[in-house]
């Protein structure tokens, strides 16, 4: 097993295409897309393009900033337990006046990769809360928010978070490639992207 897995933009561009022809298959169009930032925002800008039919308006991405830190604190077991800093979250300044944009929609949340799932767990609860509170404001619980994942890669292994199916809504979740618990090097990371793409066609991640 390789203990660095190397992946081209190549790569990321056909997961992104087969992610959404699942997607599309399986849940239909998005009303709109939540890019994880930073690493789900280019996967993001290319799963739109495959999302969108011609002729139509393009799906409109929103940015949210979710970053990891280690927390030192009084975790009751021995691991370092981490938290989930919110950095950025959603903006309807253009889009529309309000939040409720969201109620009764189809939702796609785009990241790059599901690690310990704590990223994405939080995500879908945090986006849920806010929901369901607005939707209760104004009398519109009966509406279906449906929120969907796509990631690039899931690793395989013991997960810290669950994500609760519940609140998906019928959402479903959607993975370019299941892989072993490796370092992943995606290419926007990369200082040498010929030597990078080089490294990627040998492990056969093009
Ligand atoms: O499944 P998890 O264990 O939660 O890990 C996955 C998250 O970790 C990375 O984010 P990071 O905080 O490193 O920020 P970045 O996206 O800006 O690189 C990655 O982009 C995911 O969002």
């Amino acid at each position: 097993m390789v203990e660095k897995m190397y992946i081209s933009y190549n790569n990321v561009h056909k997961l992104c295409k087969a992610g959404a022809e699942e997607f599309l298959e399986q849940v239909g169009k998005p009303d709109v897309i939540i890019a994880i930032g930073g690493g789900g925002f280019i996967p993001a800008r290319i799963i739109r393009t495959f999302l969108r039919s011609p002729g139509e308006k393009n799906i409109p991405i929103q940015a949210i900033g979710l970053s990891l830190y280690e927390d030192m604190g009084t975790g009751t077991d021995d691991k370092i337990g981490k938290e989930v800093i919110r950095t950025q979250w959603l903006d309807f300044g253009a889009l529309s006046q309000h939040f409720d944009s969201l109620i009764g929609k189809n939702i796609l949340i785009v990241d790059e990769v599901d690690d310990t799932r704590t990223t994405l767990h939080y995500a879908v609860s945090e986006l849920y809360k806010d929901v369901k509170e607005i939707a209760e404001k104004l009398g519109r619980t009966s509406e279906k928010t449906r929120l969907s994942i796509f990631v690039l890669h899931n690793k395989l292994k013991e997960k810290r978070a669950q994500i609760d199916e519940d609140k998906m809504g019928g959402g479903k979740y959607f993975v370019g490639k299941d892989v072993p618990d490796v370092w992943i090097a995606y290419p926007w990371e990369s200082d040498d992207i010929d030597t990078h793409t080089q490294h990627a066609v040998e492990q056969g991640n093009i």
